[in-house]
């Protein structure tokens, strides 16, 4: 999965515009969003639009779970157990990693949490709860890189997302400096921690597969691994077009977008 790379193509997507009543399809590269704008676009979906936090953290997390289901189905395993370790961080990305690991084990694989700081707040717990009451483990530390290599078919990468800012804090820094030693595949939901949300990072994680959710981040065209899913279909046509993400069309009911 540390493959080097040139500066990632720009997934073209077919979309559809209606020029005075045709409807044409052309090709328009989708948007990579900011830091500021990804924070205005997810809070306008709350205070404009509505949406409720875990509405959208479930739909979110519901798409990881789906992409992950397609690029590393159960079968693909090299361990004979579906073993997978989700690392869940502080924020709201943390929360798509909770909801992450109860579709995936509805979906027959067998995640553990590691859940280090948690937040005071009913959906963390609720979303905690959940896990718990669905015989997912939680450890109470970070193993080591080995024993992560040993026990694991994946790692799902749920720490920061695109609200990470500054030098990583512990213990996050401790956990992240063990990512990098492990060679098992490691998934990103959003953004790979760590990573500058635009500029992305020369010596930090190289995961094997991204999820971006709404849009890609900036730093998505740092990104080197095998598989780049979007998620997160829950955008309103109307926000499409102020923000202009040029989203691709996800195929029937789809609630992923293979990027690459
Ligand atoms: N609309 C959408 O697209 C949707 C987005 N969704 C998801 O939400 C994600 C964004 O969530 P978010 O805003 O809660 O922030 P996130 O990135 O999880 O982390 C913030 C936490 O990290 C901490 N922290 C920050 N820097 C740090 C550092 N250097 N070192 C250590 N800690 C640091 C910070 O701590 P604090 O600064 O408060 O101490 C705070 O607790 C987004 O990426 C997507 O996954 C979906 O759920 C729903 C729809
Ligand atoms: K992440």
């Amino acid at each position: 999965r540390r493959r080097a790379c040139p500066l990632v193509s720009v997934t073209n997507s077919l979309y559809k515009e209606c020029f005075s009543g045709q409807v044409s399809t052309m090709a328009q590269s989708i948007k990579y969003l900011g830091q500021e704008e990804a924070q205005q676009i997810d809070e306008e979906l709350f205070s404009e639009y509505g949406f409720s936090v875990d509405q959208l953290m479930e739909l979110a997390g519901l798409s990881c779970a789906t992409a992950i289901t397609r690029a590393y189905p159960t079968s693909s395993l090299v361990k004979a157990r579906p073993s997978l370790l989700v690392i869940c961080g502080p924020g709201n990305n943390g929360g798509d990693g909770l909801v992450c690991a109860r579709h995936l084990k509805l979906f027959g694989y067998a995640p553990t949490i590691l859940y280090p700081k948690r937040p005071n707040k009913l959906l963390f717990q609720g979303l905690t709860t959940q896990c718990e009451k669905m015989d997912i483990p939680f450890l109470t530390e970070m193993p080591e890189a080995m024993v992560v290599d040993e026990a694991y078919n994946l790692v799902i990468d749920a720490i920061f997302g695109f609200s990470f800012k500054g030098a990583v804090r512990e213990p996050f820094g401790s956990i992240l400096d063990v990512l990098k030693k492990t060679t098992v595949p490691i998934v990103s939901i959003d953004i790979p921690s760590g990573w500058d949300v635009e500029q992305g990072s020369t010596d930090g994680l190289q995961p094997d597969m991204l999820i971006s959710l709404t849009a890609p981040k900036k730093s998505a065209k740092h990104f080197c691994g095998r598989y780049h899913y979007l998620g997160g279909r829950f955008v309103p046509p109307a926000m499409e077009k102020k923000y202009q993400l040029n989203l691709p069309l996800y195929p029937n009911t789809d609630c992923v977008y293979q990027l690459q």
